[in-house]
C-alpha cells in the first residue's frame, strides 16, 4: 500500500501562512480570499469571509468547523455550484465551472438520492448518460468491484443498506475518474460501525485513484483518519482559523495511536479555541 506523498509533511500552520502552503504547478484548488455571502442588505449572511487555500494534486483534504460555518458553501465554490462575492478561486488552472463541464468533479453528499426505479449499477451508469456520454461498462465494472458492491449491482435502492447506497454514492462520484472529488458529509447519517468500515474502504479506493480530494465532516477522527490535513474553520467570522498536516503514514492504523490522538487534540483545541 502506498506510503504518505511526501507533500504531506510538515506542521501545523496558519491557513494563510503561504510557505506552508503547497507551491508550484501541482495545485489543485487554489483559492485567494473567498467570500460568499447570500442575500442583501440587512437580511445578508455572510456564509464564507476571507478564505484561503491551496490544495495540491492528489492531496486529501478535510474540513471541519461547527455548524453553519460555511464549510458547504466554500465546498459549492470550488465545485462551480456558488460564485464567489469577493475574491478567487481556480481548479486545476481553471475556473471550476470549466472543470464542471467538462464532468471531471465527482461529488458525493449525506443523501445520495438515487434514482429507486434502477438497479444500483444503473445508478452508476447514469453518470456517463447524465454526461451525454455511453457508459464504460468495463469501467463500471471495475468501480463497482473497487467498493464491493459487484455481486450486489443488480439490488434496487430500496434493497440495499445504508452503507451499500453511499458506496454507490461514491462509486458514481468516482466512476468517471474526476480530477477532484467533492465529499459533503457523506457518512454523516451512517451508524458508527457502518462509517468507520466506510472510512477503510475509502482509504483504500482513494489510495488506488488518488483524485484530488476534500472532505467535508463533522467527526474529527473522521478528518485526521483519512485526511493529509485537516483545515478547521471557524463560526465567526467564517474563514479558516488552522490547518493541521496529519503525520501519518498510509493505511492509518486500526487501533489509535500517539500521533492520531495528538492530530485529533489539535483539531478540538482548534474547534474549541
Ligand atoms: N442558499 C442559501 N441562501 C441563504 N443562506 C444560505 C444559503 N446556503 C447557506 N446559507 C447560510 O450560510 C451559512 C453557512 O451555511 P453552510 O451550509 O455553508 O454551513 P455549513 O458549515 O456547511 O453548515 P452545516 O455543518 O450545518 O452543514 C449559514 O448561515 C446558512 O444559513
Amino acid at each position: 500500500m502506498a506510503g504518505r506523498p511526501p507533500h504531506a509533511r510538515g506542521r501545523s500552520v496558519s491557513a494563510h501562512d503561504e510557505e506552508t502552503s503547497p507551491a508550484g504547478t501541482d495545485v489543485a484548488i487554489h483559492g485567494q480570499a473567498l467570500s460568499k455571502s447570500y442575500g442583501s442588505g440587512r437580511r445578508a449572511v455572510r456564509a464564507v469571509s476571507d478564505v484561503s487555500l491551496k490544495v495540491r494534486t492528489s492531496e486529501f483534504l478535510a474540513i471541519i468547523g461547527p455548524s453553519g460555518c460555511g464549510k458547504t458553501t466554500l465546498l459549492r465554490m470550488i465545485a462551480g455550484l456558488e460564485t464567489p462575492t469577493d475574491g478567487t478561486i481556480t481548479c486545476c488552472g481553471g475556473p471550476p465551472a470549466r472543470l464542471a463541464r467538462e464532468h471531471r468533479i465527482g461529488m458525493a453528499f449525506q443523501d445520495p438520492a438515487l434514482l429507486p426505479w434502477a438497479s444500483l449499477r444503473r445508478n452508476v451508469e447514469f453518470v456517463y448518460r447524465a454526461a451525454g456520454r455511453r457508459p464504460d461498462r468495463e469501467r463500471v465494472d471495475e468501480i463497482l468491484d473497487l467498493v464491493g458492491l459487484r455481486s450486489l449491482a443488480h439490488l434496487r435502492p430500496h434493497e440495499a443498506s445504508g452503507g451499500m447506497r453511499q458506496r454507490v454514492a461514491l462509486a458514481r462520484a468516482l466512476v468517471m475518474e474526476p480530477s477532484l472529488l467533492l465529499l459533503d458529509e457523506p457518512f454523516g447519517a451512517l451508524d458508527a460501525i457502518t462509517r468507520r468500515r466506510l472510512n477503510r474502504e475509502l482509504e483504500r479506493v482513494w489510495t488506488v485513484v488518488r483524485p484530488t480530494t476534500v472532505l467535508i465532516t463533522h467527526a474529527v477522527d473522521e478528518a485526521v483518519m483519512l485526511a493529509d490535513r485537516v483545515v478547521v474553520m471557524s463560526g465567526r467570522p467564517s474563514t479558516i482559523v488552522r490547518e493541521i498536516t496529519v503525520p501519518m503514514a498510509r493505511p492509518r492504523p486500526e487501533v489509535p495511536d500517539e500521533s492520531f490522538r495528538h492530530a485529533v487534540q489539535e483539531c478540538i483545541e482548534a474547534l474549541d479555541a
